[in-house]
């Protein structure tokens, strides 16, 4: 089956629980715009939701399909997030951000009571690691955050031509030898002028993995369905 097909898997099961009346995360990315696109058939079928965008483009996407897309600094909790990933492993933990987009998703994801990722199966990997860990840098210190960074063991790359929509450019890390997530996580955060970073450790409640035509739902608890 086609990855774009398990993708799409994923993300209805996703959808699945959104609830009439939710306030609803969605999240950047090609899976997630598989998710947008059914939350966008459920609305025209009378679901009433409102949503907060962890982009511009998902701002814009979501809009098209006729959701209503509200104004993040002004909200303080969120009901679900639905979002893609580029790795996720059976802790529930994650890398995001090849698109650019985990400053946003992270604040988004952490505002919400539950955060669910949709990916298809090459995306989960017994531990997470291989993936280039992004770092979202003020210009204003991009020299000393990169030189920080490789200090940590990082080979890092400045995202070529790349602006977020915060104004800000990513590093994108990688690592020959993954430390500790929650070790790297937190040296990373300690970095004047690295504003975010695309692991999420605590986050992730839930995961939606389809592969081979399969919806597997990973739960922080340990079950699954
Ligand atoms: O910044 C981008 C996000 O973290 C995406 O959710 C992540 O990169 C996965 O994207 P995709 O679903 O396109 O593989």
């Amino acid at each position: 089956m086609a990855k774009d097909d398990d993708k799409r898997l994923a993300a209805g099961a996703a959808v699945a629980e959104v609830a009439d009346g939710m306030l609803v995360g969605l999240g950047t990315g090609s899976t997630a715009a598989f998710a947008i696109a059914a939350l966008g058939r459920r609305i025209a079928e009378g679901l009433r939701v409102e949503a907060v965008a962890t982009s511009e483009a998902t701002a814009a996407a979501a809009r098209a399909v006729g959701v209503v897309v509200r104004d993040f600094s002004t909200i303080a909790t969120l009901d679900l997030t639905i979002d893609g990933a580029d790795e996720i492993d059976s802790r529930l933990f994650a890398i995001k951000g090849a698109g650019g987009a985990m400053l946003r998703e992270k604040a988004v994801a952490a505002a919400s009571r539950r955060m669910v990722v949709i990916a298809d199966g090459s995306k989960r990997v017994a531990a997470i690691g291989a993936a280039k860990v992004p770092v979202e840098v003020l210009p204003f210190a991009s020299a000393s955050v990169v030189a920080a960074l490789e200090r940590l063991g990082a080979a890092v790359a400045v995202r070529a031509g790349y602006v977020t929509d915060n104004g800000n450019i990513i590093a994108d890390c990688h690592f020959p030898a993954m430390p500790d997530p929650r070790a790297l996580a937190a040296r990373i955060a300690a970095i004047p002028g690295a504003l975010g970073h695309g692991l999420f450790l605590d986050e992730v409640d839930a995961a939606y993995i389809a592969a081979d035509g399969n919806v597997t739902r990973l739960e922080r608890d340990g079950s699954s369905g």
